[in-house]
């Protein structure tokens, strides 16, 4: 039997639209095994709500390694999942990355990690929840001719991402269907411009007006009618005081970069905003995580 260990991420990161992502200290756990039929258990998050036959996500990850190496065998997967569905912070991509590497294992390892990163992300459909959901730290990826290409990078230790999830579920592919097919050229060169910042802001290690680096012109702005409050939240999180604050992935969890201390006086702020427009949440602390899916 397998188990891995697979953590949250939250993509984007401001302005690095389906390209920039990074892993957080909240994880799902997946245990694996050849049986006769297949068997999907659930525990935590999506308990009593997903579906637990082969169409299970983490199923269907898992089948796509086995037919990759030739296999054709029914499993039983256990999942224990503290991810909350449809928020933002990388339900699908944790499925998908856990999933595949748990059953690359358990065939004894014939698929190269780097095929495994490839398919992932064709699973995906983008990048930047399943490279830093993989190997954790603070990544860059793009999709070119057919192949992932990736750099990460670990992340500050005193570093935390407080995290305002709302109650409701928001699917990425309702989340992609506002945004435009096409975006004034200005807004592209606000988002490079602060993505190549932001970049150099992890690499350096230095959050110098990391705020700006954190602003985006090219999917908050549509998604904001689907999230109330999201603008308010993140201009408060800014005033008071945070280093940054973005749309987590497609939302709607709203995430704020901040130093230890000032994280549970953020995550309240943020919680009483979204009630203001009457959206219940709850706060979350997150670490950053280096490690991406592991083997237990
Ligand atoms: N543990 C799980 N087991 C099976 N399916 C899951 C699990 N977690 C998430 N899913 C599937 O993934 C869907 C959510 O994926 P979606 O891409 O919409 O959001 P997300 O990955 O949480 O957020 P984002 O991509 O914005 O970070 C769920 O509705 C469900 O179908
Ligand atoms: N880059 C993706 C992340 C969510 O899966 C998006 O914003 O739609």
């Amino acid at each position: 039997m397998v188990r891995v260990r697979v953590p949250a991420t939250t993509a984007n990161f401001g302005p690095g639209f389906d390209c920039i992502g990074a892993a957080l200290g909240l994880y799902n756990y997946i245990e694996m095994e050849f049986w006769p039929r297949p068997v999907v258990e659930v525990i935590g998050e999506g308990q009593g709500e997903l579906i637990r036959d082969e169409s299970n996500l983490v199923y269907r990850a898992a089948t796509r390694v086995l037919s990759e190496a030739g296999v054709n065998k029914a499993l039983r997967i256990k999942l224990e999942n503290n991810i909350p569905l449809a928020r933002g912070l990388g339900s699908s991509a944790a499925c998908i990355a856990g999933g595949m590497m748990a059953a690359n294992r358990l065939l004894g390892g014939p698929v190269p990690f780097d095929r495994i990163i490839n398919l992932a992300t064709e699973m995906e459909g983008h990048p930047d929840n399943v490279v830093p959901a993989l190997i954790g730290g603070f990544s860059i990826s793009i999709l070119h001719e057919g192949k992932v290409i990736y750099r990460s990078f670990p992340m500050p230790d005193n570093l935390r991402f407080v995290a305002a999830i709302p109650r409701f579920h928001l699917e990425t592919v309702k989340a992609r269907k506002v945004l435009p097919r096409e975006v004034p050229l200005s807004d592209a060169v606000f988002n490079l411009s602060r993505s190549a910042l932001m970049v150099a802001a992890f690499c350096r290690g230095d959050f110098t007006d990391i705020e700006v680096f954190c602003q985006d012109k090219l999917h908050q702005p549509y998604r904001s009618q689907l999230i109330p409050g999201m603008e308010k939240v993140i201009k408060m999180a800014t005033q008071k005081g945070a280093l940054g604050c973005f749309l987590s992935g497609a939302g709607p969890a709203v995430i704020c970069l901040a130093y230890e201390k000032q994280a549970p006086i953020l995550g309240e702020s943020m919680v009483e905003i979204f009630l203001d427009e009457g959206i219940e949440s709850e706060y979350k602390i997150l670490t950053p995580d280096g490690e991406g899916t592991i083997f237990l």
